[in-house]
């Protein structure tokens, strides 16, 4: 749905050239909610207005349903940019305008009868839940119904894909949830693509399929959310997981198995159901070793449960090492964090 091919952007200010994005490609793909994470200043921005062309390209190629946008006139891009719906942080309503008002603008501006915009404007708040509110202004709403409106109105000429630039970064955490909430329930009930900016890895774990971690203008690891979250491979993405799973193990914990002698610590981890053998005791009773359990947690990545042990495997090395492929074996992912021989 959205195919970006090498794309790069050098912005040339005063102090000299900023690159941007780097010769960034990536594949958005039809019904998937995609995440792009990156600190301050990664390019997420400017990511996002380049493929809406309200930043336009140095160089590269972006289609959205097909289409190659970098090339369009003025006239064919007005046209295009009715099928990329935005939503934003701070949600850009017209003050002056009602919330009915503004869910009908874009459909005003392209033209549509007045009443199939009534019907239209209406579908769409109850679809957000905002049917109430039709003649409120807002003023008179709070920052989570402002962004329900934003929503109305950027699906109001049914686009193809939603750009979400950190959409819920002004919102408390539990108006936060029930927005990405909102977005999932629309993603599935009109298999609409969208992509989200942020810096926020709950926003990834909430409602992403895909994730694209973005630094210094290129991203730096990509893949499915539930393999990104077990398995971070960058630094950078490591300490995006960490803010919401505790994935360290503090010195002190590990300086303590030099103390003790021989053994490892491992980081098991587990995806869905967790594994239908008793593994702790089956690993103290048939590989000759001690087992401590550090530290363990479950979380949710979307639907599904993801669980994780840092346990600590006192004995021989080679028992040591025995116990870690029967493991391994059970199907789980297995991190050895430190090893003492
Ligand atoms: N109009 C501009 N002129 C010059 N440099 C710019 C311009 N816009 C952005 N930049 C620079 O490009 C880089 C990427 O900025 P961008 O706003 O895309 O990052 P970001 O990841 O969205 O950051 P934030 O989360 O803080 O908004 C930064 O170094 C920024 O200073």
């Amino acid at each position: 749905m959205i195919q970006i091919k090498e794309l790069s952007k050098i912005y040339h200010s005063g102090a000299g050239e900023v690159k941007a994005l780097d010769n960034i490609s990536l594949h958005v793909k039809k019904g998937e909610i995609y995440g792009i994470i990156g600190f301050s200043g990664a390019g997420k921005s400017t990511l996002i207005r380049c493929i809406n062309m309200l930043e336009k390209p140095t160089s590269g190629s972006i289609k959205v349903n097909g289409q190659e946008i970098t090339t369009l006139d003025e006239q064919a891009l007005r046209t295009a940019r009715k099928k990329i719906g935005m939503i934003f942080q701070h949600f850009n309503l017209l003050s002056s305008r009602t919330v009915f008002g503004n869910v009908a603008f874009p459909l005003e501006i392209s033209g549509v009868p007045k009443d199939q915009i009534k019907t239209k404007v209406n579908n769409l708040l109850e679809l957000v839940g905002l049917a109430d509110k039709a003649k409120a202004y807002p003023s008179q709403l709070s920052g989570g119904q402002k962004q329900r409106v934003g929503i109305a109105r950027a699906l109001a000429n049914d686009p193809a894909v939603l750009l979400c630039d950190e959409a819920t970064s002004a919102l408390d955490p539990a108006t936060t949830h029930s927005i990405l909430e909102l977005l999932k329930d629309i993603n599935r009930q009109l298999d609409l693509t969208i992509l989200m900016i942020t810096h926020e890895m709950k926003v990834i774990s909430e409602i992403c399929d895909s994730v694209a971690v973005i630094e210094k203008g290129k991203i730096i690891e990509e893949g499915l959310v539930i393999d990104v979250f077990t398995q971070p491979k960058h630094p950078t993405t490591r300490r995006f997981v960490q803010t919401i799973i505790n994935t360290d193990v503090p010195d002190n914990v590990l300086e303590r198995v030099l103390e003790k002698g021989q053994g490892q610590i491992v980081r098991v981890s587990f995806i869905g159901d967790s594994t239908a053998e008793p593994v702790i005791s089956t690993l103290v009773k048939h590989f000759n070793v001690d087992v401590n359990i550090l530290y363990g947690s479950i979380d949710q990545i979307q639907d599904t449960p993801f669980g994780m042990l840092i346990i600590e495997c006192l004995g021989s090395p080679a028992n040591c090492q025995k116990a870690v492929d029967y493991l391994v074996k059970q199907g789980l992912r297995i991190e050895v964090l430190k090893h003492v021989s």
